[in-house]
């Protein structure tokens, strides 16, 4: 097993005595608990994770699951694994709402310093024996959710980057990282402000170079329809919303699907009331306006959010959930 990482080399360096702040015990305890509930599919990729971060091997790992077979569950437990043996594990995700739901996460962006707008000869601001490099120098393990929105050249700037900072590691991807990237094809791919199908296609992941390094591993099961909490109508209405979900995916609804395709959304999914679209969006998500500003429930809305294809449509709907709410506003 790998030495935990000693006090005395870092101990000028913040964002490394951060990431072996976390309480050991305590995460080896949370890890204790879930680990026993891991399914087989899961098991079999937290050995191999896990191994290749012992034995010191390197590796890059594709975590192919739809929405809800337990991706976070295993970052979790990941993350957990390494960071109570006192090494760094780094958590990032592309989206901002993403890395919140990762202990310890932060956008990619920020983590690696991956520039706006990567092409095929971009690295990151890494600057090498900067605080922050040595911090990705020094981890065991990256975990990277939500992978497939992001264009191949972002993970590529940071392979660069890393062969720079590291040095070449028997010309392994990410100079010899273990890189554990996960999400689901089927749903949100690189946004390229004009582009057709065919140069989304050529930006995404599995265009990079690096795929041909990549071990898939899949998730099948999905784990919110296992939970005890639910009763048979709620878990025959899950089972049919995410079955009708991977059908729009894998493209069987809609005819002639070849880059457009028509398709009808269930009755039962549908706001119906166009009067005031807004408002129905906001009652239909957080309830009348007197009771959302009544409620100080933080839980309330954490567990809540509305989605928008357009900035233009998070301007309108953020300035009306504002005008619904008492309070100061602090920008951040
Ligand atoms: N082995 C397990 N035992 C018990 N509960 C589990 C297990 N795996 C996952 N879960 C639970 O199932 C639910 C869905 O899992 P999770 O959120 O990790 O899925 P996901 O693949 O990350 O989904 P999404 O992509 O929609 O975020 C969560 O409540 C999680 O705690």
């Amino acid at each position: 097993m790998p030495k935990p990482i000693s006090d005395l080399t870092h101990k000028e360096n913040v964002l490394i005595m951060d990431e072996l702040a976390y309480d050991r015990e305590q995460l080896k305890a949370d890890h204790d608990q879930n680990f026993v509930k891991m399914t087989d599919e899961q098991r079999k990729i937290y050995d191999e994770v896990l191994s290749a971060v012992i034995e010191k091997k390197g590796g890059v790992f594709f975590v192919y699951g739809f929405g809800g077979t337990g991706k976070t569950f295993l970052w979790r437990l990941l993350s957990a694994a390494i960071r109570y043996r006192g090494e760094i594990c780094l958590n990032v995700a592309s989206s901002g709402i993403a890395s919140l739901l990762l202990p310890g996460g932060r956008t990619a962006h920020s983590r690696f310093g991956i520039p706006i707008n990567p092409d095929d000869f971009s690295t990151c601001t890494l600057i090498k024996g900067s605080d922050q490099a040595n911090l990705i120098k020094e981890s065991s393990l990256i975990i990277w959710d939500e992978a497939p929105m992001m264009s191949k050249h972002c993970f590529e700037s940071l392979d660069r980057s890393l062969t720079d900072i590291i040095g070449n590691k028997d010309n392994l991807p990410f100079a010899g990282k273990v890189v554990v990237l996960g999400g689901d094809f089927r749903q949100v791919l690189p946004v390229i402000h004009g582009a057709g199908r065919a140069e989304i296609v050529l930006a995404s992941l599995n265009s990079s170079y690096l795929w041909k390094h990549v071990k898939v591993l899949r998730l099948t099961k999905n784990m919110r329809l296992m939970s005890n909490n639910l009763s048979p109508e709620e878990a025959k209405d899950l089972h049919e919303f995410s079955q009708w979900i991977l059908d729009v995916g894998d493209g069987n609804i809609g005819q002639g699907n070849d880059g457009e395709a028509l398709i009808d959304i269930p009755e039962e999914f549908l706001i119906l009331d166009a009067n005031d679209p807004i408002e129905s969006i906001s009652k239909a998500v957080y309830g009348d306006s007197i009771s959302l500003q009544q409620n100080k429930e933080p839980k309330f809305f954490q567990e809540r959010a509305i989605l928008c294809p357009t900035n233009e449509d998070v301007d309108k709907i953020n300035q009306h959930m504002l005008d619904s709410l008492d309070g100061l506003l602090f920008f951040s």
